[in-house]
């Protein structure tokens, strides 16, 4: 399946490995049962019908399997891919070449679809709802509009950030998914299958090890895989046991349930630098070196998932785990202020 020449990765950050790596049908495709099983129905639906597949929308953090679906997506739909993402579009005219260069029935993954322009994003409307595009040639008294008629195709669009998605835009996919984090299992699973592709010995308590420390993710499963496969032929025997998948992660810092110097930094400017009071993300963000997007796409949504920090209206706030994984004593609970210097009952 040859992907389209505006394909540049810059803002993917799937490496060759990952590549490698890539589940090649939806049977390889492990967990995220229900959005399989929704993906599925509906690719069978639409030949049923001899009809393009809807517009489908995948939302989640990075590294969970996106771009993954949305090449399986086009495969199992027997289309062409087309890869672009939200920053690539700068100008109409950019999306206008990317979606007159697509046949009946192609797929057209844009990553990071929350980043297109809003102006861009307009146009985007009558392409997804009737296949058609309305362009402004020239500008003052003798700009006007022309339209092209487009051939049905299927938007699948990445997101990590849904919340920033417009609602006109959402309200235009068919189909709305959001991808978890992996389960341990999944990720034991996950890991194992990628060692048998690359010829490593890897034990089931060696995979779990790995599986237990890579967030939740199999992107960063795989990167640790590739870590411990480095440690124990060198260290070891080449085999990847549990002792040594441990001591292995150990040396690059990433603890017992995943966390990673920059989380931890996180948690310890949280409690220290600002008292353990509620923070906003951006002071944050200055406070511990790290760019506010990576923050809040990366390691904000781990960190809640895990119950170490929490998002409240006045900012994000540590939980008791927080204090306990960095060792810091609990702040005293809050004076009441409707209970001064004894109440009469
Ligand atoms: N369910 C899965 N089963 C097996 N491997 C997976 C699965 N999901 C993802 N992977 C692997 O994890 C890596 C990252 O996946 P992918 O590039 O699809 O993530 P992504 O969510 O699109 O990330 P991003 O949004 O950052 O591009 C790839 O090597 C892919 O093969």
């Amino acid at each position: 399946m040859a992907e389209t020449f505006y394909q540049k990765t810059t803002t993917a950050p799937a490496s060759s490995f990952d590549v490698s790596l890539r589940p090649p049908a939806f049977s390889e495709f492990i967990g995220q049962e229900k959005v399989k099983e929704r993906l599925l129905l509906m690719i069978e639906a639409a030949k049923q019908r001899g009809d393009v597949l809807d517009h489908v929308l995948l939302s989640g953090p990075p590294g969970l399997g996106k771009t993954t679906l949305a090449n399986l997506i086009a495969r199992a739909a027997g289309s062409q891919l087309h890869t672009t993402s939200g920053p690539q579009i700068e100008k109409a005219g950019d999306l206008a070449g990317v979606l007159t260069n697509l046949q009946k029935g192609d797929v057209l993954f844009i990553d990071e679809i929350h980043r297109l322009h809003p102006a861009i994003e307009e146009y985007l409307y009558p392409a997804m709802e009737d296949y058609r595009l309305d362009i402004i040639i020239d500008s003052g008294p003798s700009a006007r509009s022309i339209q092209l008629n487009l051939p049905k195709f299927t938007l699948v669009g990445a997101t990590t950030r849904s919340g920033m998605l417009t609602a006109p835009l959402r309200s235009r996919f068919g189909l709305v998914n959001r991808l978890d984090y992996y389960s341990l299992e999944d990720l034991a699973k996950i890991i194992e299958r990628s060692a048998g592709l690359l010829d490593i010995a890897i034990e089931p308590a060696g995979a779990r090890e790995i599986g237990s420390r890579a967030r939740g993710t199999p992107r960063v499963a795989n990167a640790l895989l590739r870590w411990v496969r480095d440690y124990a032929q060198v260290k070891g025997d080449g085999v990847i046991t549990g002792p040594i998948a441990d001591a292995a992660l150990a040396m690059i810092e990433i603890d017992s349930d995943g966390l990673d110097e920059m989380d931890k930094r996180i948690l310890e400017a949280m409690i220290y630098k600002f008292g353990g009071n509620p923070v906003g993300l951006n002071s944050l963000a200055v406070a511990v070196g790290e760019d506010a997007a990576t923050l809040e796409e990366v390691h904000e949504p781990f960190l809640i998932m895990q119950g170490f920090i929490q998002r409240t209206p006045r900012g994000r706030l540590a939980l008791p785990a927080a204090y306990g994984k960095i060792g810091a004593p609990m702040p005293p609970p809050p004076a009441r202020p409707e209970d001064p210097q004894g109440s009469l009952f």
